[in-house]
């Protein structure tokens, strides 16, 4: 990544940390369900009776090492049990926004699993109006604002996704758009076209996961038979220069998950990631957290990480900002207005007299 150099290298020091972290930011790639911390798990197992088949807080945190993304969603899907009620994704999407804040998140286009909450007994309404509460006062309480993405589960018939776009229909006005997550490999894009396609009918935006276990042959099925608008992972494009062409030309930007990608062991490592390679070649690359709670890190801690790691400079931290603004949904006027806000972070840095560290703690 050209933007790398050592000039703007953010190297982790005390100083890049904060600014890091009060960089404004949209995120984009950020299953609500992956934020369930270890101890609000333990919370709501209690409140509704649920029993875990984990014997403590410190017994579940201690399994968030995974082999691959089967491994991690067999998890991911076993504590997720504990979501029952309205209050529970109010109480969830709540503590998810107070870390988001923290981590310099403007705007947040939230994804949910509809399909696993509603083979447990719990009505769309439930979830949809619990999620949609806490993004409210969100707005309200921190001027943050947001979108809810109801995710198919690709691993499940089509006639489930089906179903579950059916019981978010009442609900329709309150959603952003769809998505396609869970299993990715033997599980690809097309046999969901017309679910995606009854989806967009009823005004809804579309993205996909394409391209995070599987090969670059599932972005391009995405993009041809899904209409997606993004790209969710996308980072298998690096080994298929036309793809990377198209996606370039087309600005279909990717939202990539860098410590996800080590977790889940699809890179090997941050230093070998290749964000800076999509970014040199041109494409409109974003960084995300996915799925915080179980990788180790909210959006802010995915571009600290990438300083420290992946010598990731200040510029292009603001250049990834950028981008996820331009990717997100939100309308012209706020995109304006979260522009500025990036436009006036810009300027107190390079403004900023050599080794006096921004003003404000990052919390
Ligand atoms: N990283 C990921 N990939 C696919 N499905 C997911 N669901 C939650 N996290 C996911
Ligand atoms: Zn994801």
């Amino acid at each position: 990544m050209s933007e790398t150099a050592a000039e703007d290298t953010a190297s982790g020091t005390g100083e890049s940390v904060i600014e890091l972290f009060q960089l404004p930011k949209a995120e984009l790639h950020l299953h609500i369900e992956g934020t369930l911390e270890p101890g609000l798990a333990f919370e709501l197992a209690h409140r509704n009776r649920v029993t875990l088949p984990f014997g403590s807080v410190e017994d579940l945190a201690s399994r968030y090492r995974f082999e691959n993304l089967r491994g991690f969603l067999d998890l991911y899907y076993t504590t997720m049990a504990v979501l029952r009620t309205e209050d529970d994704f109010a109480d969830l999407a709540r503590a998810y926004l107070g870390r988001a804040k923290a981590q310099g998140v403007r705007h947040a286009e939230v994804f949910f699993d509809l399909q696993a909450h509603l083979r447990r007994g719990v009505p769309a309404e439930a979830v949809v109006d619990g999620l949609s509460a806490a993004l409210a006062e969100a707005e309200h309480d921190a001027g943050i604002t947001g979108g809810l993405i109801l995710c198919f589960l690709r691993d499940l018939p089509v006639a489930d996704a089906d179903a579950a776009l059916t019981a978010a229909m009442p609900r329709v006005d309150r959603l952003l758009g769809v998505g396609l997550d869970s299993a990715e490999l033997g599980h690809p894009p097309g046999p969901f076209a017309p679910v995606f396609r009854r989806a967009r009918e009823a005004g809804l935006r579309a993205v996909a996961h394409a391209g995070e276990e599987a090969p670059a042959a599932y972005i391009q099925e995405a993009l041809d038979t899904l209409g997606v608008e993004r790209v969710d992972h996308g980072i298998r494009a690096v080994d298929d220069p036309r793809l990377i062409e198209r996606l370039v030309t087309g600005r279909v930007p990717l939202t990539v998950c860098p410590l996800s990608n080590v977790r889940l062991k699809t890179v090997g490592s941050l230093r070998e990631h290749p964000l800076p390679e999509l970014m040199d070649l041109g494409v409109v690359v974003t960084v995300n957290s996915d799925d915080p709670a179980y990788f180790g890190g909210y959006v802010a801690d995915n571009f600290l990480a990438l300083s420290r790691e992946a010598g990731l400079t200040l510029r292009a931290a603001e250049r990834l900002a950028r981008n996820s603004i331009a990717a997100s949904f939100v309308t012209p006027g706020r995109a304006a207005s979260l522009i500025a806000e990036v436009d006036r972070w810009a300027h107190a840095v390079r403004d900023r007299p050599p080794g006096r560290p921004a003003a404000g703690p990052p919390y």
